[in-house]
């Protein structure tokens, strides 16, 4: 599972897909070739939550895919996800291991900081996330960071590095070439409405790895 971290690694957005569409535009991104999904709502019901993070699940492994859930290790061991997602501010790699176990996936944010994405390496993160790389709609409080830096941090850590932060078909080249085994992309994908289109840019980027 952990030697899955590669290629599109699509991110859900509730202000993007109304909860009635997210299975829809779930499920094209997957088609279009994304090989993580990870569940990004901080403002649906805890019911909600579990029922959507479950069926999520379940959509990832008919095609294969990884399914991550963002911020709450607590619902990815419910749901038994693949793994979460935990930001500088989301309780600590300690906390998330001892809910999910050694065989799940913990990703974590080190934004452009070396440092940060040492200490997340020797804590045991599965993936290191940096960004924000380009601006993004999405988190636009979210701190620059530089290529260069990703490409050291590829060169340093035998870790799959992902690339976040307003990544689209264009710039994700930059990216790959730096050495980033991943590109997260909300908007790029979820800010269309119609699957079709949903598919067809997961598909852009997914054939450029
Ligand atoms: C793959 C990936 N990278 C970075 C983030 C950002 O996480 P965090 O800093 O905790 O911010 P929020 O997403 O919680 O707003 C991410 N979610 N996924
Ligand atoms: C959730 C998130 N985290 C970021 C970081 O830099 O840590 S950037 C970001 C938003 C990514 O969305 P889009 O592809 O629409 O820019
Ligand atoms: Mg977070």
């Amino acid at each position: 599972m952990k030697q899955n971290i590669q290629g599109l690694y699509a991110i859900t957005d509730p202000t993007l897909t109304p909860d009635e569409h997210l299975l829809p535009a779930a499920e094209a991104a997957l088609f279009g070739g994304a090989r993580l999904l990870q569940y990004r709502d901080k403002t649906a019901p805890p019911d909600l939550r579990r029922r959507r993070a479950s069926q999520l699940r379940a959509l990832c492994h008919e095609y294969e895919a990884l399914f991550i859930v963002n911020d709450d290790p607590a619902l990815a061991a419910e749901v038994n996800a693949d793994g979460v997602h935990i930001g500088q501010s989301d309780g600590g790699i300690a906390t998330a291991r001892a809910l999910l176990g050694d065989n799940r996936i913990i990703g974590v944010t080190c934004h452009g900081d070396l440092t940060l994405a040492r200490e997340a390496a020797a804590a045991g993160a599965d993936y290191l996330a940096m960004g924000r790389f380009f601006p993004s709609r999405t988190k636009p409080q979210a701190p620059p960071a530089e290529i260069a830096t990703l490409k050291q941090a590829c060169g340093e850590f035998h870790l799959p590095v992902v690339a976040i932060g307003g990544v689209n078909a264009d710039n994700a080249p930059l990216l790959i070439q730096a050495g980033a085994a991943s590109v997260a992309v909300i908007e790029a994908l979820f800010g269309h409405s119609d699957p079709a289109d949903i598919e067809a840019a997961a598909r852009r980027i997914s054939t450029l790895f």
